[in-house]
Order: C-alpha cells, then structure tokens, then sequence
C-alpha cells in the first residue's frame, strides 16, 4: 500500500482554505492547465482523449479529483479508493511516473495565471507540496497496478499487438472484434467488468488515439472481444473518430495494439448474494461479461438482467441473453424506449418507455442484491437515484463510466 508523505500543518491549512477558491474556478483553471500543457508537450496528445478535452469532461474530471484529494490532504489514505480507479485507467494508458511533474508544474502555472494576485508566493508553494505528495500515491498505486498485470500468467506491461480473429455485427451500432495476440501467446486471466485499453494510428490524424472498451464476453476464452458502438455525430459531440474506424477500417486480419486487462468495476464472484444487473444501450458490454461468466462459474447465483434500449435495431446481445435466461437462476426483461410492432413480440419484453423504480421494483425480486449497472449518463443517474430512494445501500451499488468519471448526485 502506497506510504503516504507526511504535510506540514501550515500547508494542509493553506490548501485546505484555498480549495473552495479553486473549486469556483475549478475548470477554467484545468481547461488553462491543459492549453498549457499541451502547448509545451503535444506528444501528450497521444495518450489524452481529444474528444474528451473538447467536451470539457477531462477537465471536469481532472478539476473534481484535484480537490477531492486537496480536501483529503491530511488524510489521503481516505481517498486510495478513487486513486485505484484513476490508476487503472492510468496503467491501461500507459501512464509514466515522469509525467506527473509535467501535469504539476502545467497545474500551477494555470491556477498562478487564473487566480492572479490571489496566489500568493506562500499559496503556491504549499499547493507544489500537496499536489507532489498527491502525485507520491497515484504512483505508487499504478507501479503496484503495472507488476501486477505484468506478473499474471499471460500478462505483459504497455501495449501488445493482437490480431482482429473475428469482426461480428451485433446490432445497427454495435460491432464486436475478437480479438487473439499476434504471438500466439496466452493472454491474462481478467474480472468480468474489466476493460481494455485500444491504441490506434489513424491515417491522417497527428497523433495516435486511445480508448476503453469493455471486454464483453466471459475471460478463459483464449481471446478478448470488445464491442464498439459507432458513436454519430450529435448536438453536443462530433462523430467518433475511433469508433467508426473501427467500424469501417479495421477488418479480420488487421492488427490492434491493446493493454493487459485493467479496471475495478468487476463482478465479486465470491459472493453468494443476487445480482442485478442494469444495462443502457452499449453499457450492456461490461454486464454482459458478468452475466456470461456467472452462467459458468456461479450458474446457481440468482441473477436478474435489465436491459434498457432504445429499440429491437440498436440492441444488441438478444440471441446471448435469451440463451442465458434459459437458466433458471437467470431472468431477463427488456425495456424499449420506442418498441417497433416487431420489438413488442420479444419474449422477455416488459415495459416500454424509460426505466424506472416502479417497474424495476415489478420484476426485481429483492433490494438485498448487489447492483451493477451501465449505460448513458442520464440513464444511470436515474438508475442511482432509484436504487437510493428504494433504500439500497450504497456498498451494494456499483456503476461504470465510460470516460472520465462524473457525479451521478448532481443534475
Ligand atoms: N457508462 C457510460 O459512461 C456510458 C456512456 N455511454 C455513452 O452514452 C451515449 C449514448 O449511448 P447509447 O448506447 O447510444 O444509448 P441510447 O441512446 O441507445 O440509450 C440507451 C438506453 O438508455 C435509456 N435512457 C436514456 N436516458 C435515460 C434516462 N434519463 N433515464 C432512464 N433511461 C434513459 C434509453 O431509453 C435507452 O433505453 C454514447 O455516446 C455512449 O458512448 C454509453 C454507455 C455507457
């Protein structure tokens, strides 16, 4: 466990009072904090999500755990949960111990620039000593993180090459790719849950780009399959880059270059307790790992699936899940948004329109279950909210982001 750097009072009381100051400033000092950075190291941009920038969600993200640990800073053990969470996607990416001065120094120069003569010489300093003494135990939690996945059987550290084996339509937008190392080597054991991370030379574009997905299918398998939605152009975002050239570049034969498995949002297969699980749209991928590995390996465990979509065309897993709902430990209920005539005829069809607690409360037969779920963001705010109000407790609720995480208490 990571040794954590002891504060001066003096400091732990600067930052402490400065961190509402901050707060109010929160992303106009991270969106500086990455202008600047990249300015000076653009061979950053190889290992940042772009799209993510531009959305403001890293910069969200970014704003909201520089605070949390600067509140925690006289107790920082007390947010080593979080810094796991964080240090797992890190070690997907690749993330190195020397790039944690570059992000310091980037951070400060911002925070001098945005609060102006607010940050004094003394408000700096102490802020140098908190963010390095921050920056001690995401290190030393990602160093843990990169023995661990590289001692596994089959495990590796960075990247490896792994050739796409198989490329199958799952539904209008979502394909998946099965994917086997170009070595012929074997490949680590991984949760269900867990995700792996893509990298990607793009014809055309300056610099690579990496993403998360999911591994969708139960581990043992001697491969990895990732299932990709192509993500369109909407109001609030462009098309996906990555998403649609895996679509339509990459074909059976083409190389990928992917991490070892990484991730905390998994499944506890040592646990007796039902489960739950709630999927929106393309956040089924993570569940549906679980849902096929419990059909092996605990195919006993009271298990209730929900799987929200917003119609028969995009959704995706049908002919998987009704095989699984053939246990009788399993039960599945679809929920459509916009069911077509067609959708209305599916056999485990329940509810039209949006989830809810009401009809989750109809077919889930107990709130003493362990919940897992994962969709859009709007989707699991309400699925947090409803589970809340129903009185689960919250060592029981388990969720996922797909990127940068957010706060699912907040509109
Ligand atoms: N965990 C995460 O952060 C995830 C993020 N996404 C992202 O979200 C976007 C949309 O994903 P799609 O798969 O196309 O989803 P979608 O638009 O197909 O919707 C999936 C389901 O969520 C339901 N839903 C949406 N808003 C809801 C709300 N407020 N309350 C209850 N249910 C609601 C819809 O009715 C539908 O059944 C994509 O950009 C995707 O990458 C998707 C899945 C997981």
């Amino acid at each position: 466990m990571a040794a954590i750097t002891t504060l001066h009072p003096k400091t732990i009381e600067i930052v402490q009072s400065t961190v509402p100051i901050l707060e109010k400033h929160g992303e106009q000092i991270t969106k500086r904090f990455y202008e600047l950075m990249f300015s000076n190291h653009p061979e950053l941009l190889n290992v940042f999500n772009h799209a993510n920038q531009k959305q403001g969600r890293q910069q969200r993200a970014l704003a909201a755990a520089v605070y949390a640990a600067a509140r925690y800073i006289d107790r920082l053990d007390a947010i080593l949960p979080v810094v796991r969470q964080i240090g797992h996607k890190h070690r997907s990416l690749g993330i190195q111990p020397e790039q944690y001065p570059i992000v310091g120094k980037h951070l400060l120069l911002a925070i001098k620039e945005v609060l102006g003569d607010a940050a004094t010489d003394e408000v700096i300093a102490a802020w140098a000593e908190a963010y390095e003494a921050i920056a001690a135990v995401f290190i030393q939690v990602e160093q843990e993180l990169y023995e661990e996945a590289a001692a596994k059987p089959g495990g590796w550290r960075g990247f490896r090459r792994f050739i796409v084996a198989k490329k199958g339509k799952e539904s209008d937008v979502i394909t998946s790719f099965y994917l086997r190392p170009e070595d012929g080597g074997t490949i680590s054991d991984f949760l269900p849950g867990q995700y792996v991370s893509v990298k990607l030379s793009i014809p055309g574009e300056t610099y690579t780009h990496i993403r998360q997905y999911s591994l969708s299918d139960a581990p043992g398998k001697g491969y990895y399959r990732i299932s990709v939605k192509r993500e369109g152009a909407t109001a609030e975002k462009p098309a996906g880059i990555v998403s649609n050239y895996l679509h339509d570049h990459i074909q059976e034969g083409d190389v990928l270059e992917v991490s070892a498995p990484a991730g905390d949002f998994t499944l506890d297969l040592t646990k007796e307790t039902p489960v739950v699980l709630i999927s929106g749209g393309v956040g089924i991928t993570p569940l549906l790992s679980m849902a096929s590995t419990l059909a092996i390996r605990q195919p006993h465990r009271q298990t209730t699936f929900l799987q929200a979509a917003l119609n028969g065309r995009v959704q995706a897993f049908n002919q998987e899940l009704r095989a699984l709902a053939e246990n009788p430990a399993f039960s599945y209920y679809v929920c459509y948004e916009f069911p077509s005539d067609e959708d209305r005829k599916h056999p485990h069809f329940r509810k039209e329109g949006r989830i809810d607690l009401e009809w989750m409360q109809t077919v889930i037969p107990s709130k003493d279950a362990d919940f897992y779920f994962c969709g859009p963001v709007p989707f699991m705010k309400t699925v947090y909210r409803a589970l809340k109000q129903w009185g689960v407790p919250e060592q029981h609720i388990h969720y996922e982001f797909f990127g940068p995480a957010g706060d699912l208490t907040k509109d």
